[in-house]
């Protein structure tokens, strides 16, 4: 269900500061044309805590359409700090949603107990499978490979979104997987090591760009084509570097916006515009991929 690369859309916005819904579909239908496995609206990178509830709904529906127009997972992140509206988020995931994002809760830092108490309630009610998004350098807390072993074992947790770099825990996690749990790379830059590793796939804002490559470095992995694999892994790497040289998705919209896919590059506070000078070295990386 998870293999593949999977893009966590950006929410485009009007010059009048609205969601471009005609925008997400087009850049939707693009990155599945173009090889991705399938979507994740309201990541980190679709500025989900700047949407209200409208437009949640909006991004849904319309990833919903184009997911089911092209047979693609669509997965949704579900952000929240305590179990209880968690779950209830989760229940209330509409019709067209094949997998919930849950980020393991941030800023409370309740520990591992906590992370399992919590995960395990949310698998108990979830009516889609769950991935955990495990994200430290944003949550704030720790979660060993011995924890996410053990709540891949539920048959409701499909995969970890592993954006902690490639650490001890990533190895002693791939090196020992759950049956039907999956890990995605969540960190752009180190996907090639993880997908060398065993990784599933990855969740990658990167992805946006680039899609057919991102997807041919998955292939090239899981095919065992050392040699094509490391050299393409290099250079996404760069790129990745590139577009997270400002805080994301900001980078990524100024580079969007450039190639005329979105209306503007606009983000919402407290995020600002990437420079100039980012976004054109961004595009220069881009446009010059080298080998
Ligand atoms: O929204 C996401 O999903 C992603 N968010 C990460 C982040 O912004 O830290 C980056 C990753 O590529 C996907």
């Amino acid at each position: 269900m998870l293999r593949g690369i999977h893009v966590p859309l950006i929410t485009p916005f009007t010059s009048s500061g609205e969601v471009a819904a005609d925008a997400v579909e087009k850049l939707a239908g693009h990155v599945l044309d173009q090889g991705a496995a399938g979507l994740v609206a309201l990541g980190t990178t679709g500025e989900v805590a700047a949407l209200d509830p409208e437009e949640r709904a909006l991004v849904i529906e319309v990833c919903a359409r184009v997911c089911a127009e092209r047979q693609a997972l669509l997965t949704v992140g579900v952000t929240g700090n305590d179990t209880r509206s968690t779950a209830r988020a989760l229940r209330q995931l509409p019709e067209g949603v094949g997998a919930a994002l849950v980020t393991v809760p941030s800023f409370l830092r309740p520990g591992e107990r906590g992370v399992v108490a919590h995960f395990e309630a949310l698998a108990e009610e979830t009516p889609v499978p769950l991935v955990i998004y495990h994200i430290p350098y944003r949550t704030g807390q720790a979660v060993g490979a011995a924890t996410l072993r053990r709540l891949g074992a539920h048959p409701m947790v499909a995969g970890v979104k592993y954006a902690a770099g490639l650490d001890q825990d990533a190895v002693a996690l791939l090196g020992d997987l759950p049956a039907g749990f999956e890990v995605l790379g969540g960190d752009d830059a180190f996907i090639s090591p993880l997908l060398a590793l065993g990784a599933a796939g990855g969740i990658l804002a990167s992805a946006h760009l680039e899609t057919a490559r991102f997807t041919e470095l998955a292939d090239a992995w899981h095919a065992g084509d050392v040699t094509r694999a490391r050299t393409l892994g290099h250079r996404l790497a760069r790129l990745s570097a590139a577009l997270f040289a400002e805080p994301n998705p900001t980078v990524l919209k100024g580079v969007l916006h450039a190639q005329g896919l979105i209306p503007t590059p606009d983000v919402r506070l407290p995020l600002v515009p990437a420079s100039d000078a980012t976004v054109s070295q961004a595009r220069l990386v881009a446009a010059q991929p080298g080998e």
